[in-house]
């Protein structure tokens, strides 16, 4: 199994912004979308899951085009963990939750009432939301949304998991559990992850592959020890810093110094080169 992307190219309301994109994801993968603020991560996983039609070039799962599949066939094999959850008035966690049942049980297995669905318990209990279970989504702290956010997606059981920046909202203790959450799921599912990051120790420590996202292309994929270098965080990040081994974990940390003067390398905000 794989993903591929083939001169994937994209823009908002005709402004370039992604640009003959060429990235393979293999099963059982984990890897980081990094990049600044703007530079499209969130778009390329609309892209990747098939929410966004390509401007130009196409995205295959197993060599089939993506946008051949319905759907419904897409989520069988796709969960996103988005940014924001579902605004629904009223809606509890696991109705909520119970909604990622829909690609793989279709209409006649959402009338099993949600409180019985083990798919949506085991994910509710994975999260640690099981106590929080009938609480209403307004009701809940940013971190605890968040949790609901990936059980949502964990429900799903799809075996390719997008995370868009699963971590923010969250305290450090709960970041360090749902970034080990998801490796421990991704071991014992073999699932393939792409995680929209910016905490690049975080990226370095948790995933094999990082992607960096730069003027609309790939700048560098790699493994993290070989990604993130001083380099990087002043061409692409636009700050002057060092990058060490943890001596514990044995990868690569970094250590942002200062903002460079000129910002990123080649003025971030200009269009991409190619496409
Ligand atoms: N629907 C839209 N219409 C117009 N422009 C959009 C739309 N969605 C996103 N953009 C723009 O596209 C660019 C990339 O957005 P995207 O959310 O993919 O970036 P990102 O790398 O995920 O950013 P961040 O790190 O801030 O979450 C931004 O300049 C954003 O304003």
């Amino acid at each position: 199994m794989s993903l591929r992307t083939l001169g994937l190219s994209f823009g908002h309301g005709g402004r370039p912004l992604l640009a003959g994109i060429d990235l393979t994801v293999e099963k059982g993968e984990s890897v980081a979308l990094v990049g600044v603020n703007g530079s499209g991560k969130s778009t390329l996983l609309r892209l990747l899951s098939g929410v966004l039609p390509p401007g130009s070039g196409t995205v295959e799962l197993d060599g089939r085009p993506l946008a051949r599949m319905s759907r419904r066939q897409i989520a069988r094999r796709i969960a996103v963990m988005h940014q924001a959850l579902p605004p629904v008035p009223g809606l509890t966690v696991r109705q909520l939750v119970h909604q990622g049942r829909y690609p793989g049980q279709g209409p006649l297995g959402m009338l099993r009432t949600p409180g019985h669905d083990p798919a949506t318990e085991e994910a509710l209990a994975l999260t640690g939301l099981t106590g929080l279970a009938e609480r209403v989504l307004d009701t809940l702290s940013g971190g605890e949304r968040q949790r609901a956010r990936l059980a949502l997606a964990l429900a799903q059981e799809a075996d390719i998991l997008f995370l868009d920046e699963p971590t923010a909202h969250l305290d450090i203790r709960h970041r360090l559990e749902v970034l080990e959450l998801v490796r421990e799921l991704r071991a014992a599912r073999g699932l393939t992850v792409v995680t929209v990051l910016h905490e690049l120790d975080h990226a370095a420590r948790f995933t094999d592959r990082i992607v960096a996202l730069h003027r609309g292309a790939v700048h560098a994929d790699g493994p993290p020890s070989a990604v993130l270098t001083p380099d990087l965080l002043s061409e692409v990040f636009g700050v002057a810093g060092r990058v060490v081994i943890d001596e514990i974990h044995h990868h690569p940390r970094c250590i942002p110094d200062a903002p460079l003067p000129t910002g990123p390398a080649e003025n971030r905000s200009s269009a991409p080169s190619r496409g």
